[in-house]
């Protein structure tokens, strides 16, 4: 069996991500070798908390390390940016944003020389960072702006995952007035373009996506808004012609209610749907689907997943936490790094 290196960076010592990702990576698949960045002491009393034997930790500080790591261990990246003193559960500090950002860029780094196959992201607090004072936080919106940033990618879609429902957004983390102006043709065609790659990683050779659009009712012949004129039909076509210049095959349809979209992709008649904004997505995934589903970003150079929730700061340290969504970023990462082809389906050019 070959075994495959999973980065995972843990999120916010203060938060519940500690604690899933020791859950989910002691319950990871065999094929799954979990190495997690975080800080040692914390994952230490999250895995006693957890009721995991102390013995499965083991801190590795080389790819040799990693490599040697026994079936049923789970890997603590030494060199990982330490905590001075333990963090505080539901109430992040300077130091707590600083070192959730470090740990970020220190797992990544684990992917890009090599050591490790996939990128797996625990839940992160973007104020928490923004207000660290750490070098490059300031403005840090979210894991999806910031790898795509530091990776030099040309474009990236976050998409989720969930039960039945696989949503791709054209605008990602903006405040919702500035939504219509950021759904440009060209956002809408990235999105369905990426959406399309990534139904096809998961098998689907002609999927059929249903593009949401903006307004009540699909703007109601141009009453209640423009923007499915002006920006979502244009960018179906553009879509449409890159796809078919790739040599993709899939069907589009919209613009759609957004409401109808999300109904009818539960219901099987679309294998996915592309959202406009953010919670237009991860509201359907999330009564669908929550603590399962699993955020993934398209076109960057390595292979990312997340989970969908967040820090659950009012449930850290309770025991409370449902590892489920990590588990299921862990069998993702998986799914995709077993397989060239499948990652290089969602991965882009730098
Ligand atoms: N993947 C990431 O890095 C994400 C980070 N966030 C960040 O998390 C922070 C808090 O965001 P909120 O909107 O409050 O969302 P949240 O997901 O942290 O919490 C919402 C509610 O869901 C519960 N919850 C969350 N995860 C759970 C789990 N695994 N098991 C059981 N209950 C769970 C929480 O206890 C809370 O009651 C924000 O700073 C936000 O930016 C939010 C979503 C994703
Ligand atoms: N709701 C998803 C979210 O906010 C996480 O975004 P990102 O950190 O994966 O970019």
């Amino acid at each position: 069996m070959k075994r495959q290196t999973i980065a995972v960076s843990v999120g916010c010592p203060s938060g519940i991500g500690p604690e899933v990702a020791v859950h989910a990576a002691a319950n990871a698949d065999a094929e799954a070798r979990c190495v997690l960045v975080g800080d040692t002491e914390t994952l230490r009393r999250a895995a006693h908390d957890g009721k995991i034997a102390a013995s499965r930790l083991r801190v590795v500080a080389s790819a040799q390390e990693i490599e040697a790591l026994a079936l049923g261990e789970i890997g603590v990246w030494g060199p990982s940016t330490q905590l001075a003193a333990p963090a505080q559960p539901g109430a992040p500090d300077r130091k707590a944003g600083a070192a959730q950002l470090a740990w970020v860029n220190e797992a990544l780094a684990l992917v890009q020389d090599g050591t490790a196959a996939a990128l797996v992201t625990g839940p992160v607090s973007k104020l928490a960072i923004a207000t660290s004072g750490a070098p490059g936080a300031k403005g840090f919106s979210g894991h999806t702006e910031h790898l795509a940033a530091r990776l030099g990618a040309r474009e990236v879609v976050m998409a989720f995952r969930a039960a039945n429902i696989t949503t791709a957004l054209v605008t990602t983390h903006l405040p919702l007035a500035e939504v219509p102006a950021a759904v440009t043709p060209d956002a809408v065609a990235t999105s369905c373009y990426w959406l399309v790659r990534l139904l096809r990683s998961l098998g689907m050779e002609a999927p059929r996506v249903a593009v949401a659009a903006l307004n009540p009712h699909a703007g109601e012949g141009g009453m209640l808004g423009i923007e499915e004129e002006t920006s979502i039909k244009p960018g179906i076509e553009r879509a449409n012609e890159r796809l078919a210049a790739d040599g993709f095959f899939a069907q589009l349809s919209g613009p759609l209610g957004a409401e109808t979209a999300f109904r009818k992709q539960a219901a099987g008649a679309f294998d996915g749907v592309v959202a406009m904004y953010h919670d237009q997505a991860t509201i359907p995934c999330k009564l669908v689907g929550f603590g399962e589903a699993v955020n993934v970003t398209l076109g960057l150079p390595v292979i990312r997943t997340s989970v969908d929730h967040g820090t659950g700061y009012d449930i850290a340290g309770t025991g409370k936490a449902d590892p489920r969504g990590m588990e299921s970023a862990l069998a993702l990462a998986l799914t995709l790094a077993k397989v060239r082809g499948r990652a290089s389906l969602i991965a882009g050019a730098s």
